[in-house]
């Protein structure tokens, strides 16, 4: 009987919760006992057919042949001439289908990039150092060919110089009549509106996943295609066969030998899993070594809620004897596979009376799986304090105990990952207490869509895998009736999304229900059909690791994932269902301002200015960093979007927080985007080699170099979002800057003259209130003398490249110089 673990004497500090629950039991068990929950007859489990690979026919063996004699080929990768590692991506529009589903795949496997619509201007390629992108996509080839002729020149230029490749797509004018076309201003000829008969991948060095040689015929009447003659200029990398049996590329490797540039040219998007598999490994070709996830993938499949379900739908002694067989069915696909069990031992024996035995015969058998902790009675985390969360945890943990399951790893698992992301801090801590937890998983970071842009992140020394979805809930539990028709999920198996999912990540942790396992055992026929898919298409290799192993592996391969970036979570839907009471959406706590500095440039002066504004709020000083917040790339950060709440006590129409650490900070531009991504921005400009001497030692030159910060700024801000100051009207003109920053801000006038006055002894503006002029203290505006010539030739030397990007970049955006800025280029020139 599970009551016995109750009385346990450890159990001291949460003993008023356990005999809460014990009465409710013991109210539930008198009214209806154990004994009497006959079964409801089960349905049969369905028959459906194994996927079968379509070249791996015994009847047909030169296929075992052709892949004896052409094994996997060691990977191979281009090397460019040395630039940045990001791809530069021309988008034919910022939301086309196809241009989304590029982007998918870059986020995914987390290449640096940067996306564009395709116009007039082309980004600027290079830095004054080296050039700036390792690869450039253009969604349209069509759109290239037809760029203005400088413009392609610049672009050829580039990729020619760098030895950088360009991808590119083309699509079948369906009224055009010309079926042969050549392109333009190469020898290559294509064909269009074109039906194949078969797909075939080519022997090409850039294939790493698919396998060369592999094949299926297309029964589908699509006329659409590309093809491409090859030439010993042109090589295939996939190859489609048209009726007639001639062999055309659908990808084409231009070689490079008639213009310079190495190009893959698409004769298809990326819907046809093939060319998908092709554009994936094209990626890893033109991105190099380091870049690549290598051919293993591991594979863990948790089985969630192992005693939760209504009775009826839950596991009986057979479905457990086809777990225990499957699972060493598996291990022929995936090395070393073992099914993790996540248990709510409340729910133990909790069906009818042949689920009951299911039960307890898997608890018989506990030792063939790994098992983890789920909650005791599926707790949502976020309704609850440390308290109790450690009660329910102790009562969980007693139940293993007494069970004997094998709780082997510091892994758990929250219902519905409730308390992970947003991080509820009372729930990591009871579970470090408690269980010692070290490892977990969500599907919910940053976002639960779009599923490609899941993450890891480490917090509280407990390292947050992300989750992968199978498709598979508790309510799908029959072939029959899978949402949408079983047609789906055939189809997501078959070179769908949860095909690529295998692909996309170096770790796929799947989150399935006990429901999956029982009637029809959907989710075996999907795991079985899904390696079985691989087996047949990719040279992947699948294993199986803990997840201990699992969180080292995802780490080391993304450090920078290490630090987790914070999302606003008043603005997804359901990240607000799982808040901890602790966070209140209806009240405003984050900032529309940020001031960002660079430091010493009067940034301490302009905030204290737009403070008198009676629409301004600024954070409550901060003891030990100047009264700055310093959240966005500081140790702050880690501290977690609550305490960084907790600094804005007043709510006003405008709330801003002056840390003058953010603008060269590398961190900083990426976290407040992530967080406040609306929020407006202030920059001051101060002549750099003055900002420099400011600071009495000429190590502070970094942060001079305002357009390579700037840059990282507006990677993830526009330029509307951002209001320039210049330092010197700030010292000598206050009111005139705070009046048009106030109308930026678009907050009613105020008549700062009143308030602003200057103060001889001090030599700056200081703030008037209540008939007194209130300075800066003693650190802001401090008395030494001027700058020597020399130095100051030294350091406008020292700047003189940055300062003229800066007066570039201004001019182009037309937006005002300041004085020190035109002095010091005018000098030069
Ligand atoms: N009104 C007023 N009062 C005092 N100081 C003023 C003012 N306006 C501009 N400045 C200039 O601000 C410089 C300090 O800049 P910051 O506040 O950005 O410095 S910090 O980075 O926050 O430490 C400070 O630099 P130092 O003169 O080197 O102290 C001043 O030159």
């Amino acid at each position: 009987m599970i009551i016995t673990p109750y009385l346990n004497p450890r159990l001291t500090r949460p003993l008023k919760w356990l005999a809460a629950i014990l009465l409710v039991y013991f109210l539930y068990f008198s009214t209806f006992p154990l004994s009497q929950k006959p079964s409801k007859p089960r349905k049969p489990a369905k028959q459906v057919k194994n996927y079968t690979c379509p070249f791996e026919n015994p009847e047909n063996p030169s296929f075992a042949d052709y892949f004896s004699k052409n094994p996997p080929k060691s990977l191979e990768f281009h090397k460019n001439n040395g630039t940045d590692q990001k791809i530069l991506v021309i988008l034919d529009s910022m939301f086309s289908r196809h241009g989304k589903a590029i982007i998918q795949m870059l986020n995914s496997q987390k290449f640096a990039f940067k996306a564009e619509a395709v116009s007039k201007n082309l980004p600027v390629l290079t830095t004054s150092r080296k050039g700036r992108y390792s690869l450039i996509i253009i969604e349209n080839y069509y759109k290239y060919l037809n760029m203005a002729r400088w413009n392609r020149q610049l672009l050829d230029k580039y990729c020619k110089e760098y030895r950088v490749p360009m991808f590119s797509f083309i699509a079948s004018k369906p009224n055009d009549q010309l079926k042969r076309i050549k392109i333009k201003g190469s020898s290559l000829w294509m064909w269009q509106n074109q039906r194949i008969q078969r797909l075939t991948v080519s022997p090409s060095p850039i294939h790493k996943i698919s396998k060369i040689g592999s094949f299926r015929n297309l029964s589908s009447e699509e006329s659409d295609w590309i093809l491409f003659e090859t030439s010993e200029n042109f090589e295939s990398i996939l190859t489609g066969t048209v009726k007639s049996g001639y062999e055309r590329a659908v990808v084409v490797r231009d070689l490079g030998r008639e213009d310079g540039v190495e190009r893959v040219i698409f004769g298809r998007n990326l819907t046809d899993f093939q060319v998908k598999m092709t554009f994936l490994d094209s990626l890893w070709w033109a991105m190099g070594t380091e870049k690549t996830f290598g051919l293993e993938r591991f594979v863990q499949i948790d089985i969630d809620d192992i005693f939760v379900g209504a009775a009826g739908t839950r596991i009986v002694e057979e479905d457990v004897n086809r777990l225990i067989s499957s699972q060493s069915h598996f291990q022929k696909s995936v090395e070393n596979f073992k099914f993790l069990l996540g248990f709510s031992g409340s729910y133990f024996r909790n069906g009818d009376d042949l689920e009951d035995r299911g039960d307890e015969f898997l608890v018989e058998n506990s030792e063939k799986f790994v098992w983890f902790p789920h909650m005791w009675r599926h707790n949502h985390a976020h309704e609850h304090n440390f308290t109790y969360l450690e009660a329910i945890m102790i009562q969980n943990k007693i139940f293993a105990q007494n069970m004997h399951l094998p709780v082997d790893y510091p892994y758990a698992i929250a219902p519905q990952h409730d308390g992970v992301f947003p991080v509820h801090e009372q729930m990591f801590e009871a579970w470090k207490k408690v269980w010692n937890v070290s490892v977990t998983a969500t599907e919910e970071y940053p976002h639960f869509k779009p599923s490609t842009g899941r993450k890891g992140f480490i917090h509280s020394g407990i390292h947050v895998l992300p989750r992968q979805t199978c498709g598979l809930y508790t309510h799908t539990q029959l072939f029959d009736e899978y949402p949408d028709g079983f047609d789906k999920i055939i189809h997501s198996i078959q070179g769908g999304d949860l095909f690529f999912t295998i692909l996309l990540n170096p770790i796929s942790i799947f989150m399935t229900h006990q429901q999956n396992y029982s009637h029809d055992r959907l989710a075996l026929y999907t795991f079985e059909n899904l390696f079985r898919f691989l087996k047949c298409w990719t040279n992947i290799q699948l294993k199986w690791q803990s997840p201990i192993e699992s969180a080292n592996l995802y780490f080391q391969k993304f450090p920078e994932e290490r630090i987790p970036l914070w999302t606003n979570p008043c603005t997804d839907p359901r990240h607000q269902a799982i808040l901890p009471p602790s966070i209140n959406c209806t009240q405003k706590k984050l900032p529309d301002l940020l001031i960002l500095g660079p430091q010493k440039t009067g940034s301490t002066a302009l905030g204290s200015f737009l403070s008198l504004h009676p629409d301004v709020s600024q954070n409550s000083p901060v003891p030990g960093s100047f009264e700055e917040v310093q959240f966005f790339g500081g140790k702050n950060y880690l501290k977690g979007v609550e305490w960084y709440m907790s600094n804005f006590p007043n709510e006003s129409t405008v709330i801003y927080e002056k840390s003058a650490t953010y603008f060269d900070n590398p961190s900083a531009p990426k976290q407040a985007a992530s967080l406040i991504p609306h929020a407006k921005l202030v920059v001051i400009l101060q002549n750099p080699a003055q900002r420099a001497y400011s600071w009495f030692q000429v190590r502070c030159i970094s942060g001079g170099r305002y357009v390579h910060h700037l840059d990282k700024w507006l990677e993830h801000f526009s330029l509307q979002q951002i209001q320039f100051i210049d330092s010197d009207e700030l010292k000598e003109q206050p009111v005139k800057v705070l009046t048009t920053l106030t109308k930026w801000l678009d907050l009613p006038d105020y008549p700062y003259e009143s308030h602003i006055r200057f103060s001889k002894s001090k030599g700056y503006f200081c703030r008037f209130i209540d008939e007194k002029t209130k300075c800066l203290g003693e650190s802001k505006g401090r008395k030494y003398p001027e700058m020597d010539e020399e130095l100051r030739m030294k350091l406008d030397k020292i700047f003189s490249l940055d300062n003229s990007s800066l007066y570039k970049f201004l001019k182009k955006n037309r937006l005002r110089i300041p004085k020190w800025l035109e002095d010091v280029v005018r000098v030069r020139a």
